[in-house]
């Protein structure tokens, strides 16, 4: 071990930090999936946060085991329309003399100055020693520096074994013996996560429909920002993303499914409903919501010239809502899913769908995505999300997608009592605002997705002529 290794790393000194680990955080977050600032330059780094998980210099490193550091970092990017310049991201670090083998794909890189000096960092998730450390934490509640570890009434087991999660997400998880499973935000905002903000509502309303958080950790300091929730892992249910597929493959019908979504999507609507404030949105806030919307899609067509030409046509969809809501239509919100799509549905062996991921679409400010919204916003991101598989899938069945998409809203309003379909204008607006926040979406994270939305842009666009 090398003489800087062996030297105590207090984090006191932690604004030594981030000078060393800079370089090698440069390299490492714009090639990990839930980096959201890819293909912008980044400019800085500044620390708001480190806490040691476990001490490094009591991890007996050049012995036998790891440091885990959880760090909160501020990534300075030059600003691009709709995208606040700094965005935080939560890391968290594991800390070794040297990386063993089965480790290597998880090394960030080697420090060579500062107070980690000689030692190599990695992500601290894929190590099952320091992910079993995280439960042992969640698992007894207080304050570790700047965190904060918190967890229902019911107790959780101890010694699970770790994995994490082999899945395309935006953020990172770890499923702990096939029982529970950990999601830790990545790109972290002030305020309370909805994604633990709405499922624990929704529990505190017997609403069964949604796994309720069981542990969940925070940062205090120097502001209020959920990190991580512990749920309950369903195991061996299926996501309706994949199940759709499989269908549309074998040339079934989803009709009996997209029906069921609909009942589900409808009871999280009215236990979010009877938890949670419900304003009507009247003149200002609809006028309000439709410039919001006419806001994102010009920082879309900005962002992705391919749009320019429809936007007189999908303007035309936000126009029609505001133009209701000045002849005083008035709509009923409520806190509502953000994202809902087929890959937020989970089906139990048993055919109970359960909806999961409540965080909200990513790229959309916290206060933005806390707002009460039309409950149809949910349902406008599921009648895309059908259009999302038909498009994916050679031949496209346009029959198909329309049959999905009619059933799920029977299905939505014989639970509700009320018929998305009875208000085309909102309907059309929020699928329009759905397939332009797609576009964007597609373009910055998977280029090669983009005509499944333009597709539906050149469909809407059309509508509202
Ligand atoms: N409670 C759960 N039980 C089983 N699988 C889950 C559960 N929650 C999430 N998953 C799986 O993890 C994946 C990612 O979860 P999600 O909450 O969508 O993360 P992200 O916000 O990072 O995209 C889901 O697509 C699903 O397959
Ligand atoms: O990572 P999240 O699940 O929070 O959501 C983001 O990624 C989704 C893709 O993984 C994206 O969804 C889009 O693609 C889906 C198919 O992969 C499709 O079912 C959705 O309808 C479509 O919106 C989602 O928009 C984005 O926020």
């Amino acid at each position: 071990m090398s003489e800087a290794a062996s030297a105590q790393v207090t984090l006191a000194n932690s604004t030594a930090l981030l000078p060393s680990l800079g370089p090698l955080l440069h390299e490492w977050l714009p090639r990990q999936r839930w980096f959201a600032g890819k293909g912008r330059p980044i400019t800085a780094f500044s620390l708001v946060s480190a806490t040691e998980i476990l001490p490094v210099e009591k991890s007996g490193i050049g012995a036998a085991g790891p440091g885990l550091l959880h760090l909160l970092v501020r990534v300075h990017q030059p600003t691009m329309p709709a995208q606040p310049p700094i965005d935080c991201y939560q890391l968290l670090l594991g800390v070794r003399s040297t990386l063993p083998t089965r480790l290597a794909p998880a090394l960030i890189g080697h420090v060579t100055d500062g107070p980690l000096a000689g030692l190599t960092v990695y992500d601290g998730l894929h190590d099952p020693r320091l992910a079993a450390l995280l439960l042992e934490r969640l698992r007894t509640p207080g304050r570790l520096g700047a965190l904060r570890f918190g967890r229902g009434a019911a107790p959780v087991p101890a010694g699970l074994a770790p994995r994490v999660l082999d899945t395309e997400q935006s953020n990172s998880s770890l499923v702990y013996g096939n029982a529970y499973i950990l999601k830790i935000f990545r790109r972290v905002f002030p305020g309370t996560n909805p994604d633990l903000e709405l499922p624990l509502a929704l529990s505190r309303e017997g609403c069964g429909r949604v796994p309720a958080p069981v542990a969940w950790f925070e940062s205090t300091e120097p502001e209020h920002l959920t990190l991580g929730v512990l749920q309950p892992f369903l195991r061996g249910a299926q996501d309706g993303w994949q199940l759709a597929l499989r269908a549309l493959a074998a040339g079934h019908d989803f009709g009996p499914e997209a029906r069921a979504l609909g009942q589900a999507t409808a009871e999280v609507h009215t236990a979010l409903a009877t938890a949670l404030p419900t304003p009507a949105l009247r003149r200002g806030e609809t006028d309000e919501q439709a410039a919001g919307m006419v806001r994102r899609l010009e920082a879309a067509a900005h962002a992705v010239p391919e749009l320019v030409p429809y936007v007189p046509g999908l303007r035309a969809a936000f126009d029609a809502v505001t133009a209701l809501g000045h002849q005083g239509r008035s709509w009923a919100a409520q806190r509502v899913h953000g994202d809902l799509h087929l890959g937020q549905t989970l089906r139990g062996a048993d055919g109970f769908w359960s909806l999961i991921d409540f965080e909200g679409e990513p790229a959309r400010p916290l206060p933005e995505r806390r707002s009460p919204q039309p409950p149809v916003r949910d349902i406008a991101g599921m009648l895309r999300s059908f259009d999302y598989a038909a498009r994916s899938h050679r031949p496209w069945n346009a029959d198909w997608a329309a049959r999905c998409r009619s059933a799920y809203c029977d299905g939505y309003a014989e639970a509700a009592g009320l018929d998305p379909r009875a208000e085309p204008e909102l309907l059309r607006a929020h699928e329009t605002d759905k397939a332009v926040y797609e576009v964007l979406y597609e373009a910055r994270h998977r280029p090669d997705w983009l005509p499944v939305p333009m597709a539906a842009i050149h469909r809407l666009a059309a509508a509202t002529d």
